[in-house]
């Protein structure tokens, strides 16, 4: 039986991932940071299926041990602070959480057992300014926050230890991707939670930034699913796993009050403390590489996640509001 160490498992990513291993009868170990016994809501159809081990970002130790306990045969690396603009707020643990434990882990591994496999969630946020539209393996990264340049130096350091060392090292590019576990301070959730919610009577009004930015937005299954793949191919590579499609804020917010059947101008109005400065590339992956290398592709279109979405939002409001009568 494979065993897999997966650092972030209460995640949306990391809850979706171990709920595929345990499908193909992994032993799934994951890393938390939080008191192991404590309820984690996203892991509760896989609960008695997983064990967890506490570990912090911050804590190189605590990551070595955990590397050296587990003796994982994948490490699955998607922990990390993940809100953009709460990267410029402390860049310093922005860097130290994210390309600190990134070097620490795949030292970790080089020192304890280098046939470990490693999959390392980096972002589309490498490539900020590319100056080209869509983005594959090999565009420009000029990133625009310190989570993109954190991001940037895990990527970098994925390369030099496999490019150096050998290891089994693969960095996932990933494009923005979305489910129901997603945390409301991302725009998706925001807009899903908020169509439920006013079509429920919870609400009239729901204030978001740039209407007209522009992401390209997939299922966080589809993702983790190509983690998984980028460790079973023969040889270790980086992958760009996204849509291939660039959608604007409108466009995803139209979507959203369409399943709820409402107009968002009735209810939306922008509050300029949600608007970012407007972006020269507008970040759209190319697929190719994954699609080619690994026969990846999305499976679930975004109207399809935009649906799940709000039907469960719609199911939580109803919910609450039967609790609290
Ligand atoms: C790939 C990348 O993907 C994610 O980062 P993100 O793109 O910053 O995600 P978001 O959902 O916060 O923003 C998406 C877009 O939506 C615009 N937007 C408009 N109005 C609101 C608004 O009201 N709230 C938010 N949050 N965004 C808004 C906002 O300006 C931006 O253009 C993370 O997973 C990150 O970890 C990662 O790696």
């Amino acid at each position: 039986m494979a065993r897999a160490l997966i650092t972030g498992i209460g995640g949306q990513d990391g809850s979706y991932l171990a709920e595929l291993l345990v499908a193909k009868h992994y032993e799934v170990v994951g890393l938390v940071r939080r008191d192991p016994d404590e309820d984690i809501p996203t892991l509760r159809e896989v609960e008695d299926r997983v064990e967890l081990v506490r570990g912090d970002l911050l804590d190189p130790a605590s990551l070595r041990r955990a590397i050296a306990d587990v003796r994982p045969d994948e490490l699955y690396h998607l922990a990390a602070p993940t809100f953009v603009p709460a990267s410029w707020e402390d860049p310093t643990s922005t860097m130290a959480a994210i390309a600190g434990a990134t070097s620490t882990l795949l030292a970790a591994v080089l020192e304890i057992d280098r046939s470990i496999k490693v999959h390392v969630a980096t972002s589309s946020e490498i490539f900020g300014d590319a100056g080209e539209s869509p983005q594959n393996e090999h565009s420009p990264c000029r990133p625009r926050a310190p989570y993109g340049v954190a991001k940037l130096a895990a990527h970098g350091m994925v390369r030099v230890m496999r490019a150096h060392h050998g290891l089994f090292a693969c960095s996932g590019i990933t494009f923005n991707h979305e489910s129901a576990r997603r945390p409301d301070h991302f725009l998706p959730r925001k807009v899903t939670r908020g169509a439920a919610a006013i079509k429920l009577g919870q609400a009239d009004a729901l204030e978001l930034g740039s209407m007209d930015a522009v992401r390209d937005w997939c299922h966080a299954r589809d993702v983790v699913r190509g983690a998984w793949m980028a460790l079973q191919h023969d040889e270790p590579g980086d992958y760009v796993f996204a849509s291939g499609i660039g959608r604007t804020v409108e466009d995803l917010v139209t979507t959203a009050f369409n399943v709820v059947g409402l107009d968002w101008r009735d209810h939306v109005t922008v509050n300029p403390a949600f608007v970012r400065a407007p972006e020269a590339t507008p970040p759209v992956g190319d697929p190719t590489r994954a699609r080619e290398v690994l026969g990846w592709e999305a499976e679930t279109s975004f109207e399809e996640m935009i649906r799940e979405m709000v039907e469960a939002d719609l199911a939580e409001t109803a919910q609450y509001m039967a609790g609290s009568e």
